[in-house]
């Protein structure tokens, strides 16, 4: 279960103050395929770094059992100045799982070549994009974050990569955000609407979708 237990977070201060979440209480059952529904600015990236920890609420909590990862894309839990298997042993201290494993499949997926001295930052951005993402992938979590996409897989290996990607997601809670709910339609089970500060669990991916068109059906005829 990942719970939020009265949420907020709000952004600025006088006329810029901008309130993403206001005292939000939810659960999120495990395992499920949640699509993150809200308009541009709404507040996505925002909920998708209080669910990944990557952000604190400003009140309230977030309660979690089970692992979670960081957002798909997020690179900032690497150290650039540090090798392959150097990054590879902070999982081992961090996750309890083995420093050669991680290493071994990080560089099988990214598909790499990697030398046993060569630091992060020596790598170009692709390559080191793509061991990013193949670290990120090297052992299960509970929990994934999607905001919006997931970085391009290399050509040689995308095949591995997206396989590996669906066999992690499949064991795993997903929450998934887009503006454009058409996008996960077939894929998300489950879905989280955003509008004005309130986040709301939706059993089934199509009433959520319904309530998100429904509502920006009428800011556009607020609008008019
Ligand atoms: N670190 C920050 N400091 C100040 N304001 C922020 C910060 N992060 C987000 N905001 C503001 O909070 C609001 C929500 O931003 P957020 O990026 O979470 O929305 P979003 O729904 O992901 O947007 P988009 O669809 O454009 O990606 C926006 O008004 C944004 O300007």
């Amino acid at each position: 279960m990942l719970e939020f237990i009265s949420v907020s977070k709000t952004y600025g201060k006088g006329r810029k103050r901008r309130e993403v979440l206001s005292g939000v209480t939810l659960a999120l059952p495990p395992g499920r395929k949640i699509g993150l529904l809200g308009a541009t600015g709404a507040g996505k990236s925002t909920v998708i770094r209080l669910l990944s920890a990557l952000e604190p609420p400003d009140e309230g909590v977030v309660r979690v059992s089970g692992l979670r990862c960081w957002p798909m894309s997020y690179a900032g839990f690497l150290d650039r100045g540090a090798t392959l298997i150097q990054n590879a042993r902070m999982f081992e201290h961090m996750f309890g799982v083995s420093s050669r494993e991680v290493a071994e499949i990080a560089e099988q997926l990214s598909g790499v070549k990697v030398g046993k001295f060569k630091l992060l930052k020596s790598y170009n951005k692709y390559e080191r994009r793509f061991l990013t993402l193949g670290l990120t992938l090297s052992m299960q979590f509970d929990w994934y974050f999607v905001d919006d996409g997931i970085p391009p897989p290399p050509p040689s290996t995308g095949a591995l990569m997206d396989e590996t990607i669906q066999a992690r997601f499949n064991e795993a809670g997903v929450v998934w955000a887009t503006r454009d709910p058409a996008f996960l339609s077939g894929y998300c089970d489950a879905g989280l609407v955003l509008h004005r500060g309130a986040l709301t669990f939706y059993d089934t991916f199509d009433a959520a979708s319904e309530a998100y068109l429904k509502l920006n059906r009428n800011e556009g005829t607020k609008r008019k």
